[in-house]
């Protein structure tokens, strides 16, 4: 079992400690281990918690450890090019840092210090629409792509402006996030009565799921009419939804079931992550995430079809604990496991890296 599920890990303190030696975080479960020592037990338990009986988080991580690699030996690997083109960018590796709300209760800088902590690490960061940071904050200190994260809400004219103060601060896609019409069940959070401190605003957060006005596709077409930057669809688990946004003329898929946070029981994206690929069959760039943890996950994900991966708790867990260090700490562990599983499977370039690398029984 990982060390993510251990239930002797217990929030000890209430008061944040910012400055934590990260000397000896080695991996990303060390980092949630140290997390768990000095975030407060709010923001502890709203990071770390997924929804209902938390099963789907589990078989995020289980689906990814059953999936065995299929090295090729005495290949020239002396030379590796992780780079990767999505939507005109040129990424230098393919991981990503996933939207998630509310940075400033895991740490005072808040979004600042992910946009800093991208910055160092070289990484696209995809900003939540619940920010407790104002956007142009954020675009002034980022040095790497920024993305947004749309939640459609019901206020369909603060959503236009909302989109267009994206691209207005240089936003280079829109990620709408279609697994949420409402928040999940989260008893984790109902435990810990979650809230915003008074003091921590989410300047764009107006009325998710008070279900007067839930989003469809004729959203998605609204959507698609205005935006001036790429539309994906965030949380598509299934084939028939991947082709009805390829349809609906969407310029990137998210396979992604939000790291189990909203609807438990759902498969680990893993898992349903090769059906979309030949669904998709190339005809958009095909993201993922859900439990990605090492490198040889972000490799896993890319030999069952996806073009990029993203990371969330971890980079939340490396943010409480050291701010923008953590950040880049995080993703730089990630980058550098995947160059090594890269090396050690003898797979030198993102295109070569197909399902040969898995390992099937004879
Ligand atoms: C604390 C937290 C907050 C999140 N907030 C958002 C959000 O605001 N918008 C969104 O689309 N997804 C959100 N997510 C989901 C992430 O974007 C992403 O899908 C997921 O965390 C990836 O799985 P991983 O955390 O196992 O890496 C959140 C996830 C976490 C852990
Ligand atoms: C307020 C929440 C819906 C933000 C979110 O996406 C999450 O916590 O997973």
């Amino acid at each position: 079992m990982n060390d993510q599920h251990n239930p002797e890990f217990k929030p000890t303190k209430t008061v944040p400690n910012t400055h934590v030696d990260l000397s000896d975080i080695i991996n990303l479960f060390d980092l949630e281990k140290r997390a768990a020592e000095i975030m407060t037990k709010m923001a502890y338990e709203y990071v770390a918690s997924g929804a209902a009986d938390e099963l789907t988080v589990r078989w995020n991580r289980e689906s990814l450890d059953n999936l065995k690699l299929n090295p090729s030996v005495l290949r020239d690997v002396s030379q590796l090019d992780t780079r990767i083109s999505l939507f005109g960018d040129e990424l230098p590796y393919p991981i990503l840092i996933a939207p998630t709300a509310f940075h400033k209760i895991m740490h005072p800088e808040g979004e600042l210090a992910t946009a800093r902590g991208a910055g160092v690490a070289s990484a696209t960061y995809v900003i939540s629409s619940f920010t407790t940071t104002p956007l142009e904050e954020i675009a002034e200190v980022a040095t790497q792509p920024l993305w947004f994260q749309l939640y459609v809400q019901d206020d369909r004219s603060l959503v236009k402006d909302l989109v267009q103060k994206a691209e207005a601060v240089g936003c280079r896609a829109l990620c709408v996030t279609v697994d949420t019409p409402v928040p999940g069940i989260r008893n984790r959070q109902d435990r810990v009565n979650f809230r915003l401190p008074d003091e921590v605003k989410a300047p764009y957060m107006h009325g998710l799921g008070d279900q007067k006005k839930l989003l469809t596709w004729a959203d998605i077409d609204w959507l698609n009419s205005f935006s001036n930057i790429p539309v994906l669809l965030k949380g598509i688990l299934n084939p028939a939804d991947a082709e009805q946004a390829v349809q609906a003329g969407v310029s990137g898929i998210i396979v992604s079931n939000h790291s189990g946070r909203n609807l438990d029981t759902v498969p680990a994206t893993i898992d349903v992550l090769p059906g979309i690929a030949n669904q998709v069959n190339k005809r958009v760039p095909l993201l993922m995430d859900g439990g990605i943890r090492r490198g040889t996950d972000v490799l896993k994900a890319l030999a069952q079809g996806a073009d990029a991966v993203l990371v969330g708790k971890p980079v939340c867990f490396g943010l409480a604990c050291g701010g923008a260090d953590g950040v880049s700490k995080v993703m730089t562990i990630l980058r550098t496991e995947f160059e090594l599983a890269m090396t050690l499977t003898g797979r030198t370039t993102i295109a070569s890296i197909d399902r040969s690398v898995i390992w099937k029984p004879a």
